[in-house]
């Protein structure tokens, strides 16, 4: 498909900013995070994070490890998220990534979550695939994770 055919999605595009604040780690316990392992639900997420303060992992699954991403001044971290992943059939997967708030001290964080317009339907088919809305999709991740 041409890249016009995607104006559907940006046209009037539902968008998230959260701030973000992770008090410092005391928990010994190794189950616990500032943020547990999950995928983001839309299409993508723009992630600002405190400079200096690492503290995000995203999976590798080809070697299983978990890879720290460094906070650095004036960088942008992009997330593809679950609705990309099912709208490309898997060939741009979502990263499963998690927070634990490494170094000393209060860590905060900026992400802004780009739903696209709640309206819209798979751009990247002709057929529209499932005829799923962005709108559907996110209501359905949310009953999932929340049991909203
Ligand atoms: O705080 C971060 O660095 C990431 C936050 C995150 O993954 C989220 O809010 O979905
Ligand atoms: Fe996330």
């Amino acid at each position: 498909r041409r890249i016009e055919d995607l104006s559907a999605l940006t046209a009037d595009p539902v968008t998230k900013l959260k701030l973000l604040h992770y008090p410092p780690h005391t928990s010994k316990d190794v189950r616990q995070f500032g943020a547990g392992a999950h995928r983001d639900f839309g299409l993508l997420t723009i992630l600002l994070q405190q400079p200096g303060k690492d503290g995000l992992q995203v999976f590798h699954p080809p070697t299983k490890e978990w890879l720290s991403v460094p906070a650095v001044e004036d960088v942008f971290v992009v997330n593809i998220g679950d609705l990309i992943k099912k709208w490309t059939d898997g060939q741009f997967a979502s990263t499963l990534h998690r927070v634990i708030n490494a170094v000393d001290g209060d860590r905060y964080s900026v992400p802004c979550f780009y739903e696209g317009d709640p309206t819209a339907t798979n751009p990247f088919r002709e057929d529209e695939g499932d005829g799923e809305t962005v709108e559907m999709h996110i209501r359905r991740k949310l009953d999932m994770s929340y049991g909203m």
